[in-house]
């Protein structure tokens, strides 16, 4: 994982350089630009493709996600999500369109298997051997059927990109309208790692660097609620509830709250994280869930932490960055925490 993840970076990387130029600052919306750099993280990865092959799918998946929020308004009526009106078309030619380009990633696997010319261990490669000890008749209870990895793809890719772009968006923001905390996260990385790449035991001892991102993390979580569903009649806060009852829990509230974070809740201050998650908070690790809790708690999240440090690591080893004056402050949901009007910043090429 880590050499695709430092080839992702490097091309990061590049591309600001280029952007900066001789002049050596420039102004770049770094939401578009994360938002690729995720993309192309997840696709090389998780599927071995390149960024090329994705990045149609993330087009797609991005307009899915707006036209489903947009759909949501009208939930109430009943049964309106099959009326033949244009919004309910374009999902289904979306749905189509994704499935059809993972399909087809899929089938040139399957060609490459069938000819031995692949030794991907991706997740990709992972499902198919599910898919393919199915058809072989292996592996009976816990199979997968093709339609089962097209839809474990798709979920991967939404989980893998959208998520992690948000969480390092945000980070830069935060980072540049908090100066001290960049030049600090700047020192702590090139005290570990200087302008070597970062590699997998620097990681892991940068202590800064994991206090900010929890921090931004807390206020800004990607994913701004869960929703659950109780299978039988349950007793939850001295209200019983019965079966069949849909639950939001808006864990951006509990990041949010002065009782469980005290008084100082809306500021950044990862310094409330310096002696871990569990003595951050008033009442230990529980009100900070950015990556859900139980059976259902994010896979993916050591994925999303090291690609997180990795990418800020690189990008405070080559550039400092603050506000333009063109950025507006506006988290906005559509399905992930975004910035509504993107993330436009100034970098100074160090
Ligand atoms: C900052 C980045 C990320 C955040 C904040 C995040 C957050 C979450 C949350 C809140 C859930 C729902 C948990 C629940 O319902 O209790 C979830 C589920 C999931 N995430 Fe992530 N995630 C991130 C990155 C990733 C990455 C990089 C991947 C894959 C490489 C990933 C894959 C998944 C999958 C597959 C699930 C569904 C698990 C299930 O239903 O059992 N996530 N994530």
């Amino acid at each position: 994982m880590l050499p695709a993840l430092h080839a992702c970076c490097g091309e990061l990387i590049d591309r600001w350089d280029e952007l900066v130029g001789p002049g050596g600052s420039c102004e770049v919306d770094v939401w578009p630009e994360l938002q690729s750099f995720t993309g192309d993280v997840i696709s090389r990865t998780a599927f071995g493709s390149s960024y090329e092959v994705g990045r149609r799918i993330f087009q797609l998946q991005g307009e899915q996600a707006e036209l489903f929020i947009q759909s949501s308004r009208y939930m109430h009526i009943p049964g309106y999500r099959f009326l033949p009106v244009a919004r309910n078309k374009r999902m289904k030619e979306i749905d189509a369109e994704v499935r059809g380009i993972l399909r087809g990633i899929i089938e040139e696997r399957e060609k490459a298997i069938e000819k031995g010319t692949t030794d991907q261990e991706d997740l990709l490669g992972l499902l198919m051997e599910s898919d393919s000890n199915e058809r072989r008749g292996k592996s009976k209870n816990l199979r997968m059927t093709t339609e089962d990895v097209i839809q474990e793809c798709k979920l991967f890719y939404f989980a893998g990109q959208e998520t992690t772009s948000v969480l390092l968006t945000w980070t830069m923001v935060a980072l540049s309208m908090h100066p001290s905390w960049q030049v600090r996260a700047r020192e702590e990385v090139l005290e570990v790692f200087g302008q070597n790449k970062p590699d997998n035991d620097g990681l892991i001892r940068l202590k800064i660097v994991t206090m900010i991102l929890y921090e931004v993390l807390r206020l800004y979580p990607p994913v701004v609620l869960l929703t659950r569903r109780t299978y039988k009649v349950m007793e939850l806060g001295g209200i019983t509830l019965p079966e069949g009852v849909s639950l939001t829990l808006p864990l951006i509230f509990a990041h949010h709250d002065p009782e469980l974070w005290g008084e100082d809740a809306e500021e950044f201050k990862p310094e409330r994280f310096a002696e871990g998650v569990s003595k951050a908070s008033k009442c230990g690790a529980a009100p900070f869930f950015p990556f859900g809790w139980g059976p259902r708690i994010c896979i993916g999240q050591s994925f999303a932490m090291t690609e997180a440090k990795m990418g800020l690591s690189m990008i405070l080893q080559r550039f400092s960055f603050e506000l333009s004056p063109s950025y507006a402050h506006a988290p906005h949901t559509v399905i992930t925490l975004h910035p509504q009007h993107g993330a436009q910043l100034i970098l100074h090429k160090l």
